[in-house]
């Protein structure tokens, strides 16, 4: 079992911003969801954990090992898919990838040839092998990213909004292969999407402002809030009422009519109806708590 403990973790950047504000969390082995609005803090944190650069205070064990002191140590088990790749050079994928993993520190040659060809098929590249990386398409470029970050059998995978940008059946298709990894092993997934933690993870936290505000199985948070989301259908002219009267954690547009969902412990008069708890009904009351 593989371990990441990250304790009173602190970071503010030279402009004063305190991206990360006394985060402590642990995670083990399977896919973790860290889910937070733009600019909550996801990034900074992702890149305090793989050690691209160091907090102001606090502690990142991984199975019990100093990552901020050592951080080669954590590279080496490490793989990181960045919210942004970078440049993607006219070479080949086949040639990137082992360019890479010789920086990963792959060095028998055979051994690279293997595993390369072996992460090309995983990520189903295999058939485009031979052709140079800057022409993939978004969702190619993606799992091009997860190839190279599962170079050197790492312990613990980071992902950075991996699926920003790729139209659905490139998400579904990412998604999958992330499923397909493996619980064996690490994954933090880092992400704004509510469906894509709740589909891929079996533990997850809530983060903004720096803060980590909830953190559990994405089953037991549901639980928690059993009973205490409501609906109605109102008219868009009557938000700014239902706003002022009541914890609207959420307002929609469903087939050209307002839905909104509150929450109250007690059951609110005027005609609001029981909702299924969803892990959206969470990760809005969460927000609208911390506000
Ligand atoms: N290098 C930096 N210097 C100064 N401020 C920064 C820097 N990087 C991030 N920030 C600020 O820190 C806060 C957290 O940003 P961060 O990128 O970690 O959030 P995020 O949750 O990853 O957001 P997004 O989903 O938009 O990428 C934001 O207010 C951001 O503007």
């Amino acid at each position: 079992m593989n371990t990441l403990k990250i304790h009173n973790l602190k970071k503010t950047y030279s402009n004063g911003v305190k991206a990360i504000d006394n985060v402590s969390i642990e995670i083990q082995n399977g896919m973790f969801g860290l889910l937070g609005p733009n600019g909550a803090g996801k990034s900074s944190l992702m890149k305090t954990i793989v050690g691209l650069q160091k907090p102001d205070d606090g502690s990142i064990l991984f199975n019990d090992a100093d990552v901020i002191e050592d951080s080669e140590f954590l590279k080496k088990q490490l793989g990181f898919l960045p919210q942004y790749f970078g440049v993607y050079p006219k070479v080949s994928a086949f040639d990137l990838l082992s360019h890479l993993a010789i920086l990963k520190g792959v060095l028998n040659s055979n051994e690279r040839k293997n595993q390369v060809l072996a992460l090309l098929d995983k990520v189903n590249l295999y058939e485009h092998r031979k052709k140079n990386v800057h022409t993939f398409s978004g969702g190619m470029r993606q799992r091009f990213g997860i190839a190279q970050a599962l170079l050197g059998n790492p312990k613990i995978i980071i992902v950075d909004e991996p699926t920003a940008g790729l139209d659905p059946e490139e998400r579904n298709r990412f998604n999958s292969l992330l499923s397909e990894i493996g619980e064996d092993i690490i994954i933090i997934l880092s992400t704004h999407l509510v469906e894509d933690v709740h589909n891929l993870c079996s533990k997850m936290a809530i983060i903004n402002k720096g803060n980590i505000l909830i953190q559990g199985s994405p089953t037991d948070l549901i639980k928690e809030l059993n009973g205490k989301i409501w609906k109605k259908q109102i008219h868009k002219n009557e938000l700014d009422d239902f706003n002022a009267n009541f914890n609207v954690i959420s307002s929609q547009f469903i087939a050209g009519k307002m839905n909104i969902h509150i929450l109250s412990d007690t059951p609110p008069y005027d005609g609001f109806e029981p909702v299924n708890t969803s892990l959206e009904d969470v990760y809005f009351s969460t927000l609208l708590k911390n506000e």
